[in-house]
């Protein structure tokens, strides 16, 4: 176990959950990620969204490296982007091209952006003006079939990024269906970068499996598997899993950090008891099923409270 090697994890952003408070609470008691990336900052008709630049505060986060992430379609959109998080400081960014919402993919951002290697080219190209970042790609392996990524390839082996993140799934799948693997190492094959595998990782043994397959990843970023054991990255490093008695003292824990931080945050306690309970959409998946319910079913800060705590007993 001692000198086996073990790859850095990252923790993929996840619109609605991996907002600053999480990813402060979560690496002050479950710690092991190497970077936290923010949701993807945008531009609404020509605006940052308020919400947006409260994320990317610097004094809203005390993770110790975070990335924010960024989604456009134009040069323009990633210039102005770019430069707002150069006047907050940040030295690094990355860029989406792997978000699958129709109402973006339509407008050619994220994954919708992936069929064009023109658009993509002259939207990396942009990243040339700003020496002083370093840029990183989160992208999926096509809108529509794998071939389109393969394409890319001699366009992004030519910039300098600093790593890139696969997503092994096309857009069309948006987060169902099955990773492909295969797809993942002809890129694999053929990538000049830095490169992190990304989709579906949901225990130490996954982790393990790919770095047997992919000797040369650099990394692995987890979403919806780091939501459901918060302490995946941290047993996957140490190679021990948390006994059931220390992963529920630490749950219980951040539970704590999030409630505090959101009931002095958010407006009422009908909007602190769905942002709570959006929590355990993916927390502790095996947790008893009847508990779980009680915990989702709840409306009352009070029941919630109640729920929660039979749940971490
Ligand atoms: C609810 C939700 C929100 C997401 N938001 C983002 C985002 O803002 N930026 C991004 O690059 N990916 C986003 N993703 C994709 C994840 O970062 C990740 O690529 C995907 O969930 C696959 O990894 P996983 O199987 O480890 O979760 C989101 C995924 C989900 C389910």
């Amino acid at each position: 176990m001692q000198d086996k090697k073990r790859l850095p994890i990252h923790f993929a952003p996840l619109q609605g959950f991996t907002d600053a408070p999480y990813r402060n609470a979560h690496e002050s008691i479950f710690g092991g990620i190497e970077t936290y990336y923010t949701p993807f900052v945008r531009l609404e008709k020509g605006e940052f969204r308020n919400k947006e630049l409260r994320e990317i505060e610097p004094e809203n986060n005390t993770v110790q490296h975070l990335v924010p992430q960024l989604i456009a379609a134009t040069p323009d959109e990633l210039r102005k982007i770019v430069a707002l998080f150069l006047d907050k400081g940040y030295t690094e960014t990355d860029i989406n091209l792997g978000c699958p919402f129709p109402m973006l993919a339509r407008r050619h951002k994220g994954s919708g952006i992936l069929p064009y290697p023109k658009e993509v080219e002259e939207l990396l190209n942009t990243i040339l003006e700003f020496p002083d970042m370093k840029f990183s790609v989160k992208m999926r392996l096509g809108w529509e079939s794998p071939e389109e990524c393969l394409a890319l390839l001699p366009i992004l082996n030519n910039l300098p990024l600093r790593q890139i993140t696969l997503h092994a799934r096309v857009g069309k799948q948006q987060y169902k269906g099955t990773t492909d693997r295969n797809a993942f190492e002809t890129f694999y094959n053929e990538c000049k970068h830095t490169l992190l595998y990304n989709g579906d990782i949901a225990s130490i043994e996954d982790i393990d499996r790919l770095l047997n397959r992919f000797p040369n990843l650099s990394g692995v970023m987890i979403g919806r598997g780091l939501l459901a054991n918060p302490a995946l990255a941290s047993e996957y490093l140490k190679g021990e899993k948390l006994s059931r008695s220390e992963m529920l003292e630490k749950v219980r824990a951040f539970h704590t950090l999030l409630l505090n931080h959101y009931e002095a945050h958010l407006q009422g306690n009908d909007q602190l008891v769905t942002k709570m309970k959006s929590i355990w959409e993916y927390l502790l998946p095996e947790m008893d099923k009847k508990l779980k319910k009680k915990i989702l079913k709840s409306t009352k800060l009070e029941t919630y409270r109640t729920a929660v705590s039979e749940g971490l007993k």
